[in-house]
């Protein structure tokens, strides 16, 4: 199933929240239709958000009307500003954005058609990019997993995170094509419940045995043994090696922790921002407070109840056991370790 299609001059995206029970696409004529369906979660996963908002940014060229009224750079810099305003926390979606305006830069003085062409393939360049490094992170990923095991994993990382193979649920589908023996914990994932509508129908479509069990049930399955390794993505990851990731993370961190069972964590070096040097300075999403008093749209709490919605914490990078990337495993000291897979570029 596709996460976006590029038909005719339309972007469709598969509306995520609609999942796994009514398969729907959203047809964006416009780029501030995906920037719609990015704030809304119709697309999420941060490769899976960068890569649409790298077609929002192609499909505005096509928006563009030559009435002379702005100028193209100019309409181009505010369509880049609103896609990239959608979601402050996924280094993806900036790192795509930049990717896209570094294209629109050298197609400058080209006829519009001329920008419209080279902007889609550009788009359709880092969908494939994204697409490769989850293929290397399966890859590599999948020589971690021992031949029997029991995995934790959170949120969804699959291809619906991606438009590719996906990073966490990536490795996890390469390990059972290898044969490996696993059973897979997903918590549900509240608020937005990823884990429960998402992973679930991912791993059952692959034919992998897993388990839903409610959030507040994953200190029940360490202390009871039930977990090999913990194996998750990552939204934004700093220098340092902290990083940030869907809310709870840090507390499954915790439990591996105290359990000594290794965690590892499986991104891109799409995900990684160089700039941003510890986790203190990642900038963490707080959502509408709905998704906390709603369960599919029904309310589940008194109207107006007072509410906390982060959707991202931050695991410090001591309780990280390794990164696995497209460039390779990376283990402690992680800020020596992550500017050497940087300096062969991110490619
Ligand atoms: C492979 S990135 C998946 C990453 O994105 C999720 O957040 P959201 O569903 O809000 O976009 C979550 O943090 C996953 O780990």
């Amino acid at each position: 199933m596709d996460v976006l299609r590029w038909e005719g001059e339309r972007l469709y995206l598969l509306d995520q929240r609609e999942l796994p029970h009514r398969v729907e696409y959203l047809p964006c004529s416009h780029y501030r239709d995906v920037a719609a369906a990015i704030r809304q979660l119709s697309v999420r996963g941060a490769p899976a958000i960068g890569v649409a908002a790298a077609f929002g940014y192609a499909l505005a060229a096509f928006n563009y009307s030559e009435d002379g009224k702005v100028a193209l750079s100019e309409y181009m810099e505010e369509a880049a500003r609103e896609l990239l305003a959608t979601r402050p926390t996924a280094v993806n979606l900036r790192w795509a954005l930049d990717e896209m305006r570094a294209a629109y830069q050298a197609l400058n003085g080209k006829s519009l058609k001329e920008i419209r062409d080279g902007l889609l393939a550009a788009a359709f360049k880092i969908q494939a990019a994204e697409k490769k490094r989850d293929e290397r992170m399966a890859s590599f990923g999948a020589s971690l997993i021992p031949s029997r095991a029991c995995i934790l994993t959170y949120c969804n990382t699959g291809a619906l995170a991606t438009t590719g193979w996906g990073t966490a649920l990536g490795i996890i589908r390469e390990a059972h094509r290898q044969g490996k023996d696993l059973h897979i914990y997903v918590p549900e994932t509240r608020p937005v419940l990823q884990g429960a509508r998402l992973t679930a129908w991912e791993l059952q479509e692959a034919g992998i045995p897993y388990t839903l069990i409610t959030d507040n049930m994953a200190g029940y399955v360490f202390a009871h043994g039930g977990i090999d390794l913990v194996l998750v993505g990552a939204d934004c990851i700093a220098a340092s090696g902290d990083f940030a990731n869907k809310i709870g993370t840090y507390t499954l961190s915790v439990l591996a922790n105290y359990h000594n069972c290794p965690f590892y964590v499986a991104a891109p070096l799409s995900t990684v921002d160089l700039t941003v040097k510890t986790g203190q300075e990642i900038p963490i999403e707080m959502r509408d407070p709905r998704e906390v008093r709603e369960i599919g749209g029904k309310l589940i709490t008194l109207e107006g109840c007072p509410v906390l919605n982060p959707s991202f914490d931050v695991v410090p990078h001591q309780l990280v056991t390794a990164f696995i990337t497209d460039k390779g495993i990376l283990k402690p000291p992680f800020e020596e370790a992550l500017a050497a897979a940087f300096k062969g570029g991110s490619e």
